[in-house]
């Protein structure tokens, strides 16, 4: 896909190299997260059983709260300019609930590849409809994203053709249909990797880059993990930028 002009400026260079160290220990965890929370809502052990992983668990949860970042600090592994976003429920390594989603450029497209769990359900079996509709704003933000067009989303609108499994690979393709001032239109499918023409959820998004005041009031004051004020700051968020 090649990026059109935007009204922000050029992309800036992606230079953020996050500690190797910290990264792997992240994803660790987050991945041992995951099969924890997938396990907990899988499980039948005894109920004795349960009752003593709860209580060795919040014991661990302990030990990660002996420090913590609060919601205006990003973590040292994220970078507002090139989105690099660890604990994001959908795309994050770092957050157990995320699948998570990997997305690339594909020609004209964005594509994301995943697999939900039991912990994504609604009807038996099926991902929540609520599940769908993260992963569908996700995909359509970063399609927005990936062209350039960094925004919030503004509207969402999805169409559930037929319902989605659960432990089952799908494939996700979001493609931008109109762009106008701060206005970005992107279209997405989710449909079963096995049966990618077989749209299973279409979607619909409208992403708005936010007036300055907006930015201001929303990420104004935000600081990287060391103290300093978020690099790039509120307009830096707002340019497109690669993988
Ligand atoms: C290594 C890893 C890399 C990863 C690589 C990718 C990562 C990177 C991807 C991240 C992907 C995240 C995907 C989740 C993204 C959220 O979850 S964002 C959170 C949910 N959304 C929100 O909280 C937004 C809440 N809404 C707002 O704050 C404000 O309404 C907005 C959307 C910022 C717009 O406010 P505003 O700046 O005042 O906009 P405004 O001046 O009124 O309108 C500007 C234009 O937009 C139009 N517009 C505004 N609202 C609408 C609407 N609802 N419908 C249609 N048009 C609208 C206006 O008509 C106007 O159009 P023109 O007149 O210019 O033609």
């Amino acid at each position: 896909m090649t990026s059109p002009a935007t009204p922000w400026g050029a992309s800036p260079p992606d230079t953020f190299s996050p500690d190797p160290e910290l990264q792997a220990a992240v994803t660790e965890l987050g991945a041992a997260v995951r099969d924890l929370l997938e396990t907990s809502v899988a499980t039948t052990v005894a109920p004795g059983e349960q009752a003593d992983v709860a209580a060795g668990v919040r014991e661990l949860t302990a030990r990660l709260a002996a420090t913590t970042r609060d919601r205006h600090t990003l973590s040292a592994l994220d970078d507002l300019p090139t989105f690099r976003r660890t604990y994001s429920p959908v795309s994050g390594v770092g957050h157990g609930f995320a699948p998570p989603v990997q997305f690339r450029r594909e020609g004209d497209t964005v594509v994301g590849e995943c697999t939900l769990g039991l912990r994504h359900e609604g009807p038996p079996a099926h991902s929540h409809g609520g599940m769908t509709a993260m992963l569908m704003d996700q995909l359509l933000g970063s399609t927005a994203f990936l062209a350039g067009r960094w925004g919030m989303t503004a509207h969402l609108g999805l169409e559930y053709r037929g319902a989605v499994p659960l432990q089952t690979p799908l494939v996700l393709v979001g493609r931008v249909a109109d762009v106008s001032g701060r206005k970005t239109v992107v279209t997405g499918t989710v449909a079963l990797a096995a049966e990618p023409d077989r749209e299973l959820v279409r979607g619909e998004g409208v992403f708005v880059s936010p007036r300055p005041e907006l930015l201001e009031r929303y990420f104004g004051d935000l600081t990287t993990a060391d103290g300093g004020r978020a690099p790039g700051h509120a307009q830096a968020a707002t340019d497109g930028s690669t993988l």
